[in-house]
């Protein structure tokens, strides 16, 4: 671990027990300013740390640790190239996907930028092509609906930016397969037409179990209906091992590559955003990587103390480790970031779920905490009750648009944003002893009866919140918002002292599954396993009437 980064934590922690505000209500009061002292903005996003209990001191605190982690040279080292995921020898760079200034970045001596943009050109005159209806099926039939199969980093971004960008759709409807769970392919293809509908089979390694098994599933779906030779019509491939996907039988020419240098969770913005670029447009998609690549400007070059995604990770850094808050909760108050939690999940947890630090070591603090979370208002009428009155304090990162997409409907958004910032100031405020009981005799309750209620009427409020504020989510909108969380997770990584671009822990389940299935085929018995798989297997094969005793 960083001596350096240890001792600027331990003074950090000393700040906090004496300079951090006991009570963000009287902080408020006394300060008429903390709004703007805790606030940054880039663009129009407001970022307002305002309402977590931070004060300058604890600012200072933590501007410290950043440097002594040294997050500003680390980023340098990130954009320019250097091989910063040491555990598998790669550089890092979904920032040059989005590179829209064409500044060279040399990976192993070369320029990336000429290959990335010829990918890109390469994808929108396809995604153009389809769109438009000159590529057409195999019959001649204009492709209506796309299947994007993949799972990860290949499914949660293009299904959360589709998502997220439903009024600037104007081509083919997309769909989502992920799930090795034959459920999942069934219910989507039902419905469709095999001749209107183009596959396409997204995947980094091409070698992962769940994808390829529907890719398979889906082939038959083509061919059973249109014929074998029908099935390149059909298709096209997003992968860095394009070796594999010729094995597959795709054709070259739709066979969109990218490379080692591109995380899965990180890959939205290269061939992976396929399916979002022919459901919006390229220009659409273009605006997309712009957002993203302000983003990645602001992160590069401003001061600490206005850098967003910066603030954001110290913030974020601030609950864990010093707070001791063990998850944090992200509501979007906006219904078409529905899928932005379960896409921040992979994001972050993926990333910065490590118990050991970049030299191997066992880590002696905390590393990422958990993410979850659900569009508000929903998870108001949920599980809201926890956020307010559970033992366990947990951090909640509000976003929300001023404008919505429906003019029609904008005492809708009015309602929308009062619900998000009443709740941040609902957890902030909270309500006294004395105030819960004040409120009940005033609706005329007697005295002995508020006196029982009025405890469970308590909000102890001085619950942390962050919110992130824009005008509206618009393409260039959301890049940005997407990138300004990856270098949230980057700030802390560093901070952590961890590699956050690996993930031997999810591979393991890729192993452990493949290992068990000829036990579940029943070709292999059940030694070598515990007593609990062994007996559930033995159950799993009763029901399925796959053995004698029934
Ligand atoms: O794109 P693929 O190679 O099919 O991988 C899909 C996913 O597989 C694993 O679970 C990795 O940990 C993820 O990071 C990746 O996104």
């Amino acid at each position: 671990m960083n001596e350096a980064t240890d001792k600027a934590i331990a003074k950090l922690r000393t700040t906090a027990g004496d300079a951090a505000p006991k009570s963000m209500r009287d902080a408020f009061a006394d300060d008429p300013q903390r709004f703007d002292r805790f606030s940054a903005r880039f663009e129009d996003v407001t970022l307002d740390y305002s309402k977590c209990a931070v004060s300058d001191a604890v600012m200072d605190g933590l501007y410290a640790v950043a440097r002594a982690a040294d997050v500003e040279g680390r980023r340098d080292a990130m954009f320019s190239g250097e091989k910063i995921n040491t555990t598998e020898d790669r550089a890092v760079l979904h920032v040059a996907l989005r590179n829209r200034s064409n500044r060279p970045i040399d990976v192993d001596g070369e320029d990336v930028m000429p290959e990335v943009n010829a990918v890109l050109d390469a994808m929108g005159q396809f995604a153009e092509a389809v769109r438009s209806g000159e590529i057409t099926g195999a019959t001649g039939k204009k492709i209506t609906d796309i299947v994007n199969i993949g799972i990860g980093g290949s499914d949660l971004g293009p299904v959360m930016a589709t998502i997220a960008l439903k009024p600037y759709h104007d081509g083919p409807r997309a769909h989502f397969v992920s799930n090795v769970d034959g459920a999942h392919i069934a219910d989507t293809l039902e419905g469709l037409d095999p001749a209107t509908t183009l596959v396409i089979v997204a995947s980094k390694t091409f070698t992962t179990v769940e994808t390829m098994t529907n890719a398979h599933t889906a082939r038959r779906w083509i061919a059973g209906a249109l014929g074998e030779e029908a099935v390149i019509d059909h298709f096209a491939a997003v992968s860095t091992a394009l070796d594999k996907v010729r094995e597959f039988g795709m054709d070259e020419k739709r066979t969109f590559g990218f490379w080692d240098w591109v995380g899965g969770r990180y890959s939205v913005w290269s061939a992976i955003g396929l399916p979002v670029m022919i459901a919006v447009g390229r220009d659409d998609f273009g605006r997309f990587l712009d957002g993203a690549h302000a983003i990645d400007e602001h992160f590069r070059t401003a001061p600490m103390e206005e850098n967003l995604p910066i603030l954001l990770g110290l913030v974020g850094f601030y609950h864990r480790e010093i707070c001791d808050y063990g998850s944090r909760a992200v509501i979007p108050y906006d219904q078409r970031l529905s899928r932005f939690p379960a896409y921040l999940q992979q994001l972050d947890m993926e990333s910065n779920g490590k118990g050991v630090d970049r030299d191997g070591e066992t880590l002696d603090r905390h590393s990422g905490p958990v993410t979850w979370g659900e569009p508000g208002t929903n998870g108001q009428h949920a599980f809201f009750q926890l956020l307010h009155q559970g033992t366990d304090p947990v951090p909640v990162e509000f976003m929300v648009a001023a404008r919505g997409h429906e003019p029609e409907l904008d005492h809708q958004q009015r309602l929308l944003l009062a619900n998000c910032l009443a709740q941040s100031e609902a957890f902030m405020r909270g309500r006294s002893l004395d105030e819960a009981r004040r409120q009940l005799l005033d609706k005329g309750m007697g005295e002995d009866e508020a006196n029982r209620i009025a405890p469970h009427r308590v909000f102890t409020g001085n619950r942390p919140s962050v919110t992130i504020l824009y005008e509206e989510l618009t393409p260039y909108a959301l890049g940005r918002l997407i990138a300004l969380y990856e270098h949230r997770v980057f700030t802390e990584a560093q901070i952590f002292g961890i590699n956050a671009f690996d993930q031997w822990g999810v591979e393991l389940g890729k192993e452990l599954a493949t290992g068990l299935l000829p036990v579940v085929e029943g070709k292999e018995d059940t030694q070598g396993h515990d007593s609990s798989t062994a007996g559930l297997v033995a159950i799993v094969r009763r029901m399925r009437g796959e053995t004698a005793s029934g």
